[in-house]
């Protein structure tokens, strides 16, 4: 124990002594954070890149958390805690993408020392991202084969296909509210990816074009609107990072890399709330 000037919090009262009481790492269960980490190699770049996707993951577990509990809000017309909730979502899009700045640190060298340790394992297999583009109602199925192996999870996706989805219950909410939307979408299949509607369109055009007076949908709406602001910018600064580092090569998961994820930025997850624009 260091002598001399150093000050000791326990003359004012700190704890000091943990034998028998929860601490700091038990209750945030450190030992099994922290030993999660196990590179495959010896290359200094392998820690950087697995605390970079544990960390993601994190934060996606936290959205899925927060995606789920907007959406009951919004289902039982709590309008207060939804527009909070859908706040913090897009705060943690923002701090996912604040985070490639770190991963961009790695060159094409570095990553190329562990790169063939990693087998076919890819972020195309990562489930909470699917969760995710799932609840926000891009429904590809084709996405859930990789999982096909494990059961849990499966059921997981399975089960969120069943649930309307964010933008589903937004478009009920705003029938509620007396806007017309069409029959066709309100009933249709949740299973399914939406797709643009002309109906849709003209229900949120009478919204946009006179927002005072539905000033609670326009703020949802608008919530939406940046939830995907937010999310198209990670899907971007991943296909940058990806070229950055890893040029044209084809993707670990089978993929052909950057086209694939170029493809994917063509997705569109509220779509009449960008076409309405348009037509103001
Ligand atoms: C050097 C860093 C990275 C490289 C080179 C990279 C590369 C790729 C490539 C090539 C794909 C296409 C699938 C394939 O064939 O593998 C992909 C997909 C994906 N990656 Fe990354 N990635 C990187 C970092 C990350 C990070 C930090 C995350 C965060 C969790 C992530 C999450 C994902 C997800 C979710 C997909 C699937 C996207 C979709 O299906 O739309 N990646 N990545
Ligand atoms: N698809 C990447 C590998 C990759 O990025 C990755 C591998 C294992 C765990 C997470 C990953 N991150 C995102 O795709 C590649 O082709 O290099």
């Amino acid at each position: 124990m260091s002598q001399g000037t150093d000050y000791d919090p326990s003359q004012e009262g700190a704890t000091m002594n943990f034998d028998g009481r929860m601490s700091y790492g038990d209750y945030l269960s450190l030992g099994d954070v922290l030993g999660a980490q196990r590179p495959r190699t010896d290359a200094h770049d392998e820690m950087l890149f697995i605390i970079q996707h544990q960390t993601s993951e994190l934060w996606m577990k936290l959205a899925i958390h927060e995606i789920t509990a907007a959406r009951t809000h919004i289902s039982r017309d709590e309008l207060q805690p939804a527009m909070k909730t859908l706040a913090r979502v897009s705060r943690i899009f923002e701090q996912l993408n604040s985070a490639w700045d770190v991963l961009r640190t790695m060159t094409p060298a570095d990553y190329t020392h562990f790169r063939r340790k990693l087998g076919q394992s890819s972020g195309f297999q990562s489930y909470q991202y699917r969760l995710i583009e799932y609840a926000l109602g891009n429904r590809n199925h084709a996405m859930m084969r990789p999982h096909a192996h494990v059961p849990d999870v499966l059921a997981m996706l399975e089960t969120e296909l069943d649930r309307p989805s964010l933008y589903d219950e937004v478009l009920r909410l705003a029938r509620r509210r007396g806007i017309a939307m069409p029959d066709a979408v309100i009933a249709r299949d949740v299973r399914a990816t939406h797709v643009l509607d002309e109906g849709v369109i003209a229900g949120w055009k009478r919204v946009y074009e006179a927002p005072d007076q539905h000033w609670a949908l326009y703020e949802v709406a608008e919530k939406l609107v940046d939830l995907e602001d937010y999310f198209r910018r990670w899907r971007f600064n991943h296909v940058t990072t990806v070229e950055r580092v890893i040029g044209l090569k084809r993707g670990t998961g089978g993929t052909g890399g950057t086209s694939y994820l170029k493809r994917m930025l063509d997705v569109e997850l509220f779509p009449e709330l960008w076409r309405v624009r348009t037509e103001l």
